[in-house]
């Protein structure tokens, strides 16, 4: 039998230009093919590193939002808690990242897209966001890093060798996997949603995916 279309495959086929441009982004084509100015790379990995804190309580209220929509006989809580774990380790490597390359991490200030994009997370953790939704930014927003950052460590890639660590925190294997597991989550929720509730998770997918260009936009541009 032929497996059931589903709404995220539904929503990446409708959305496939925004969504490559997220994935593709020319910041992304710049590591990809080796010709990325350090400059932007610092900038993007200072910028990054406030958007992850700001991130953290963000995954942690689509925790409890799992949590909370009690029939977690699927495992939703462990997979978003391993999440949670990978972000502690995450926010250790940025500060050895910031470090090897000479950026001050207690310096950066927040730039206009980065704190749209935080104030965005923001709304989301708010109570009256339904789990669908907020699990549907979640899995974007990690998805849209998967696929980047794996692009950059494709066998015809020409990625520097100083910045495959950072690739590969995000476009190794098991993160993909984790990014799958995402996906389920989602998919799984979205099948059981209210006509309303899928709408709204298909607008919060387009912001994560405008929210996302805007934030690679910022870091190439500037220096
Ligand atoms: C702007 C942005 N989007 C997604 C991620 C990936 N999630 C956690 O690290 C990230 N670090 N930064």
């Amino acid at each position: 039998m032929q497996a059931k279309i589903t709404v995220t495959e539904t929503w990446l086929r409708k959305h496939r230009h925004l969504y490559d441009g997220a994935t593709r982004h020319p910041f992304i084509r710049s590591i990809r093919d080796g010709n990325i100015d350090i400059s932007a790379f610092k900038t993007w990995l200072g910028q990054d590193y406030i958007f992850v804190r700001a991130f953290v309580p963000f995954v942690a209220s689509v925790l409890t939002k799992a949590y909370k929509g009690s029939d977690d006989g699927n495992g939703d809580v462990e997979v978003i808690l391993g999440g949670v774990a990978a972000l502690h380790d995450e926010i250790s490597w940025f500060k050895k990242e910031a470090f090897k390359w000479g950026v001050q991490l207690s310096s950066i200030v927040p730039q206009k897209a980065n704190q749209e994009y935080c104030r965005f997370l923001e709304s989301l953790i708010s109570p009256e966001v339904e789990y669908t939704v907020a699990a549907v930014a979640f899995w974007a927003i990690e998805t849209i890093y998967q696929e980047s950052f794996a692009h950059c460590l494709e066998d015809d890639s020409k990625t520097p060798p100083e910045l495959k660590e950072t690739c590969q925190r995000w476009g190794n294997e098991s993160f993909g996997e984790y990014c799958n597991s995402l996906r389920n989550i989602v998919d799984r929720q979205l099948e059981k949603a209210s006509d309303d509730v899928i709408t709204k998770a298909e607008a919060t997918l387009l912001r994560v995916l405008e929210h996302e260009v805007d934030f690679w936009n910022m870091s190439h541009r500037r220096t």
